[in-house]
């Protein structure tokens, strides 16, 4: 698809598929295009060109409840129009989603996000982490066929960042596609098995994360030297060594 905007394409010629079972993260500089890719995506942004299906069948084409229930979008930033409280929000994610036992999945979505201390708080009394974790149940809670989330781990701490990582990992496995946003390399290479990287609106690559992450395309969209160290499990493990432009070939880092 290709996305215009203020004169200028946002997005150009990106192609992207999202299958059951697995997780592609989509990775990039500030300002690559990724919120505009998973807008678009989501059926909250008309590309100019190009299209997008769900099932075979354009965005356009399903009726906005269906469309509600199939796709959970977790947005980069959230500004609720009421000041809901955590109960109020999972309420209206699950009721989305279209399922009858509300109360019970509320109660599950509380449990599983560890969210039951703050049920009664008021969105404008948490903290930033306490919104993307509450947030994230909302979206996660109907279990929704399709994921996108954008920079859903940015607020979080390391260990609610893993464990959201892992959350979105075990709707995978139980038949979601998933689509995450991710600054944070080290967790894409944990957690996603493909990655796509964006930069000035289009596709640099994409494929499998171990492949991605040795590409050195990865190093000049962000500028940087990358160190890649191996971990106990085989993950790799990218460490920032210095910016491409002070350090020259062959020097040592
Ligand atoms: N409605 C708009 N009109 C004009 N330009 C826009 C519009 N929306 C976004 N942009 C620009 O499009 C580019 C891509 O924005 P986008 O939010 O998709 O980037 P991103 O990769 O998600 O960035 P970040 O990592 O900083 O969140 C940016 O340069 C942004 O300023």
């Amino acid at each position: 698809m290709t996305v215009e905007a203020g004169g200028r394409a946002l997005l150009l010629d990106v192609s992207l598929r999202l299958q059951a079972g697995r997780v592609l993260g989509i990775i990039g500089p500030n300002g690559a295009g990724k919120s505009t890719l998973v807008k678009a995506c989501a059926g909250l942004l008309a590309p100019t060109a190009g299209s997008v299906t769900l099932l075979g069948r354009p965005l356009a084409n399903w009726p906005a409840r269906e469309r509600a229930a199939r796709i959970g979008y977790l947005p980069q930033h959230f500004l609720p129009h009421w000041d809901y409280s955590v109960r109020e929000l999972l309420r209206l994610g699950v009721e989305r989603g279209g399922t009858r036992t509300v109360p019970t999945t509320v109660a599950a979505a509380a449990l599983a996000f560890e969210l039951q201390p703050f049920l009664d708080r008021r969105w404008s009394n948490l903290s930033g982490g306490e919104r993307g974790r509450a947030l994230a149940a909302s979206v996660l809670a109907p279990a929704p066929a399709v994921v996108l989330a954008d920079e859903p781990a940015a607020a979080l701490d390391m260990g609610q960042a893993a464990a959201l990582m892992m959350r979105l990992n075990a709707q995978a496995a139980a038949g979601a596609a998933v689509a995450i946003v991710v600054h944070d390399l080290n967790l894409a290479a944990r957690w996603c098995d493909r990655l796509l990287i964006l930069a000035g609106g289009q596709c640099v690559t994409e494929g499998p994360a171990s492949e991605v992450l040795c590409s050195p395309a990865l190093d000049d969209v962000f500028g940087v030297r990358l160190e890649r160290l191996i971990a106990r499990d085989g993950t790799i493990v990218l460490v920032p060594c210095s910016t491409v432009d002070v350090e020259t070939d062959g020097e040592e880092g």
